[in-house]
């Protein structure tokens, strides 16, 4: 064949080539699948009427729309396309096969700000090398066993000033944030954790600190999580790469660190305290247990939590929020790329066909599983997420805070508070469910009994 026949055939092949795909891309969309089903939604504002006349929190609202719609439904937030998730199975198939086009964050605004969203690892994309990077680095050099370890012994001494103290409440929550910032850098954060400046505080915190190393580059006595970063970066510039944790990427990981950390924890061990309250018999169980394990009056170290079962962190999430960055077949029907996904972790824990008596406060139901299995096989408990958002701070949290509770419970008694108000019981509404008012209770040292 000569030259032109030759050309002749490979346009004939491209046209060909091209009518295809484009043949199968029409019949694809003509066979198009379905959007979950949904209330029907109003102009401009969508669903959100759905919403706010039922007078319940976004959560609550979702589960009981959930009863008539079914477990993957759609809803229109204002002009939004977002897809409701309420049960184990549905999230299962979501994040076993399609977790990557799941895993993004849903923009907002007010990430724009400082530029927190091309720094932060929660909400950079999933796919980031970025992200990537700075996931693998909190693995490995915050939340990794050993570094767990070499930090215990200062979250047992802020535990141990906490007992000191004992101001229940303000105290309690103010341990977990100094528990963190003292990992991060070996000072307490509290008193200027309101400030809403966080950012410009951690600057000052590392210009502090690299002052000091400028000044002794042989001692680096806290060894903490910021000289951990400052030492990645020095080999950094050593090896002549191009610096990835700069400055301004050190105070954005701090800040994702204590922004989840502080109010996620507090809010643990705030619904433990008053589930306890109101169930004296469970009360009375784990303080023998604990008495029993540890020794009464004792502080309770993070390598007794395994032997304890009776105080497991009951979960305050609400909602996974996630952002679909592409479009998804999901149990038969249509996610469209950029609609909002939501996993509606509170409807999943309180599932009756998963839970029995699912209201009740009840840690014997772990008893089986000493070890919670808050990982990806067990979607029926994700208060820590799932796939490649869950949360890094999981294996601190599962250690610290049954440590803090177990040695509350153990150096004092907590009288009933006959008068819980029903305000006491409520939720105020976030990813984190925390409580609308913040527990106050009276505690009586051990040593004190008559
Ligand atoms: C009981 C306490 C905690 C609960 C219930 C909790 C829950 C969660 C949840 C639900 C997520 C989002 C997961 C998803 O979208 O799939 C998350 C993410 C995260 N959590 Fe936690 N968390 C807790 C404690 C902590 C602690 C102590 C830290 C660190 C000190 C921490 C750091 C993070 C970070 C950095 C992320 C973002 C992960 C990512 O996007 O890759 N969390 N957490």
């Amino acid at each position: 064949m000569d030259y032109y026949g030759l050309l002749g055939c490979g346009v004939v092949v491209v046209i060909l080539g091209w009518t295809l795909i484009h043949g199968i891309r029409c019949y694809n969309n003509k066979k198009k699948i379905l959007l979950p089903p949904g209330p029907f939604s109003l102009p401009f504002i969508g669903n959100l009427h759905n919403l706010i006349l039922s007078g319940d929190q976004p959560h609550t609202s979702f589960w009981r729309l959930a009863h008539k719609y079914g477990p993957i439904m759609t809803l229109k937030l204002g002009h939004k396309t977002t897809i409701v998730i309420s049960s184990s199975l549905v999230a299962k198939e979501a994040f076993k096969n399609q977790d990557l086009a799941l895993s993004s964050k849903i923009d907002k605004d007010a990430l724009h700000a400082h530029d927190h969203n091309q720094f932060s690892v929660i909400f950079l994309p999933a796919s980031s090398s970025r992200r990537k990077y700075l996931r693998k680095l909190l693995h490995s050099s915050i939340f990794s066993p050993n570094r767990l370890d070499a930090g215990q012994h200062l979250r047992a001494w802020k535990i141990e000033e906490l007992i000191a103290y004992c101001r229940y409440g303000q105290v309690a929550s103010d341990t977990l944030v100094n528990i963190w910032s003292n990992t991060i850098f070996s000072v307490d954060l509290v008193d200027i954790y309101a400030d809403p400046k966080l950012l410009r505080i951690f600057r000052g915190f590392i210009d502090q600190r690299l002052e000091q190393r400028n000044i002794s580059t042989t001692v680096r006595s806290t060894n903490d999580f910021l000289d951990v970063l400052l030492n990645i970066r020095e080999e950094e510039e050593k090896k002549g790469d191009a610096v990835l944790m700069d400055t301004n990427q050190i105070q954005h990981l701090c800040l994702d660190i204590f922004v989840s950390g502080s109010d996620s924890s507090s809010a643990v061990l705030e619904w433990v305290m008053l589930e306890l309250m109101k169930n004296p018999e469970t009360m009375k169980r784990a303080k023998a247990e604990l008495a029993e394990v540890v020794g009464e009056n004792k502080m309770i170290e993070e390598e007794d939590v395994g032997h304890l079962t009776n105080t497991p962190p009951p979960p305050p999430s609400s909602l996974l929020t996630r952002e679909a960055e592409q479009d998804v077949e999901l149990c038969g029907y249509f996610v469209p790329k950029g609609s909002q996904v939501l996993v509606n972790v509170w409807a999943i824990g309180r599932d009756p066909d998963i839970w029995e008596d699912p209201l009740a406060f009840k840690p014997e139901r772990f008893w089986d599983s000493i070890n919670l299995d808050f990982h990806d096989n067990n979607f029926e408990l994700i208060p820590f997420g799932v796939g490649r958002r869950m949360c890094v701070g999981l294996p601190l949290a599962i250690r610290a805070i049954p440590a803090m509770l177990g040695s509350l419970l153990n150096s004092f008694d907590w009288p009933l508070e006959e008068n819980i108000a029903p305000k006491d019981l409520e939720e105020k509404f976030g990813l984190i469910l925390a409580k609308s008012r913040p527990l106050q209770l009276v505690p009586i040292p051990l040593n004190s009994r008559t």
